[in-house]
């Protein structure tokens, strides 16, 4: 098949895209995919944010539900899929697209996508995406090449599915995992990343029954595992009496790195939407939970209020915050690059940049500062986040305690955290990768990445 030259395909920057009204079933969700694919790669926007179903990306908002449900699974299996699906486009094309050829280049993503990955009949993918083609005045030319690359890929399927994986991720992400990982463990992530995340439940008590009533099973941590609810969240048995929460199960484990918070006052900062609060209440902590978006404060209270658990709930930002007392101790789950999380959330490898990861962790050291000048002489400073790339982990913290002597790193002890002994570091600090806590089973297996360490203030 031959590529587009680079005067035959126009880029969206270059020109505005003008879509015809269409009267075809189901062309204008994958129309809004191919809008929304953009936006995550190109405009390095967050999935979340043009999914939002009151603030989204307008070609989103104008959709049914039914319609928004198969763009949101379009673009998590393009997403977590893109270097599979790029390949496969590769390989039918006598020479790659051009560079600019962007809105030709989202839409056959889009097809692929469902043609490999989503349960839609290979011939209405490709005859919409034909459609699409021809709609818009950047691919209308292309509409034969569309046709061509799609079936031959309909006819490939099973191979192009058995074939060695590619990476799915940016080649920079790549690199920064060797780099932070090592080869093999590297490939592990990457192979965690091509399954869907489990749902993680952490349960007020007995998670062996609650286990048994959700379908299932209790990990070594004590988080309650799911592969597939049977049904939306808020039906599920425990929902309405709140007797558990989602959380992944590496995030439930910078707030156990508390010890015994009983009878403490305890600060949550970035504590929105409120997993880690709930634990820490729940442990018996007296908590004031802080975070600067109301929005997301909005929904912590929510959880709290369904749990029947209480806080203090203060909107503030962390690095301009003047504290009237001292805290027991201090949990700092900062704002990070949240790549940790990819399986959940597929874009973040894709909207995420490396100059933005070096931002992050620079905003992370500074509220980390304030943070530790909230803390009592003797007390507990947590800090964690869900990134995998030790720049905002293991270099941060080693940069920040070279910097300071009122600060030392307390070393978590396998001896104490038993369930934990896989994931502390030489140094005693803990790291969680999406390729930890394997199972038999992949839709049970991994956890999100996450760095936690305990430190304490010294004077
Ligand atoms: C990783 S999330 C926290 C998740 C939460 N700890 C939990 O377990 O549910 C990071 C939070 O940091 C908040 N945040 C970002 N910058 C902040 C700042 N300068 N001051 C306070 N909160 C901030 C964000 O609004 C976000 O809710």
């Amino acid at each position: 098949m031959r590529a587009p030259n680079q005067a035959g395909a126009h880029s969206g920057k270059q020109t505005k895209q003008q879509h015809e009204p269409s009267s075809v079933a189901g062309l204008p969700a994958r129309q809004a995919a191919a809008k929304l694919l953009s936006a995550v790669v190109d405009a390095h926007t967050s999935m979340d944010g043009l999914t939002d179903e009151d603030n989204g990306h307008p070609a989103y908002r104008a959709l049914d539900g039914r319609d928004r449900a198969l763009v949101r699974a379009i673009l998590l299996s393009a997403l977590r899929r893109r270097g599979t699906i790029a390949a496969a486009i590769a390989a039918q094309l006598e020479r790659p697209l051009p560079g600019n050829a962007l809105a030709l280049d989202h839409l056959l993503h889009v097809a692929a996508t469902q043609i490999l990955f989503l349960d839609v009949p290979d011939r209405a993918a490709v005859d919409l995406a034909v459609e699409q083609a021809k709609a818009d005045p950047r691919t209308r030319r292309f509409d034969k090449l569309v046709n061509g690359v799609l079936r031959s890929i309909v006819r490939q399927k099973a191979a192009i599915l058995a074939s060695p994986p590619v990476p799915d991720v940016p080649d920079w992400f790549v690199a920064r995992l060797v780099e932070a990982y090592g080869t093999s463990k590297a490939e592990a992530i990457l192979e965690a990343h091509r399954t869907e995340a489990p749902v993680d439940f952490t349960v007020k008590a007995d998670p062996e029954a609650w286990a048994e009533r959700l379908g299932g099973i209790v990990m070594p941590t004590g988080t309650v595992r799911v592969a597939r609810p049977g049904g939306p969240i808020s039906t599920l048995p425990g929902y309405d009496d709140g007797a558990w929460w989602v959380q992944d199960a590496a995030a439930a484990l910078p707030a156990r790195l508390m010890g015994d918070v009983a009878g403490l006052h305890v600060a949550d900062l970035c504590a929105a939407p409120g997993g880690k609060t709930a634990q820490l209440i729940h442990a018996g902590a007296r908590v004031t939970a802080l975070d600067v978006s109301r929005n997301r404060l909005k929904r912590l209270r929510a959880n709290l209020d369904r749990l029947g658990l209480e806080a203090t709930v203060l909107e503030a930002d962390l690095a301009k915050f003047e504290p009237d007392q001292l805290f027991d101790a201090v949990l700092l789950d900062a704002p990070c690059s949240s790549t940790g999380t990819i399986r959940r959330h597929p874009d973040v490898a894709w909207s995420k940049t490396p100059e933005e990861i070096a931002k992050l962790a620079a905003v992370q050291a500074r509220l980390l500062d304030h943070a530790v000048r909230m803390v009592k002489p003797g007390g507990h400073v947590v800090f964690s986040n869900c990134s995998l790339h030790p720049l905002e982990g293991e270099q941060l913290l080693q940069t920040v305690l070279a910097e300071r002597d009122d600060l030392a790193l307390e070393p978590i002890e396998p001896a104490a955290f038993p369930e934990l002994a896989s994931f502390i570091t030489a140094s005693g600090a803990v790291r969680t990768t999406p390729a930890d806590l394997p199972h038999a089973d992949p839709a049970l297996s991994g956890m999100d990445g996450f760095f936690a360490a305990r430190l304490r203030r010294l004077g």
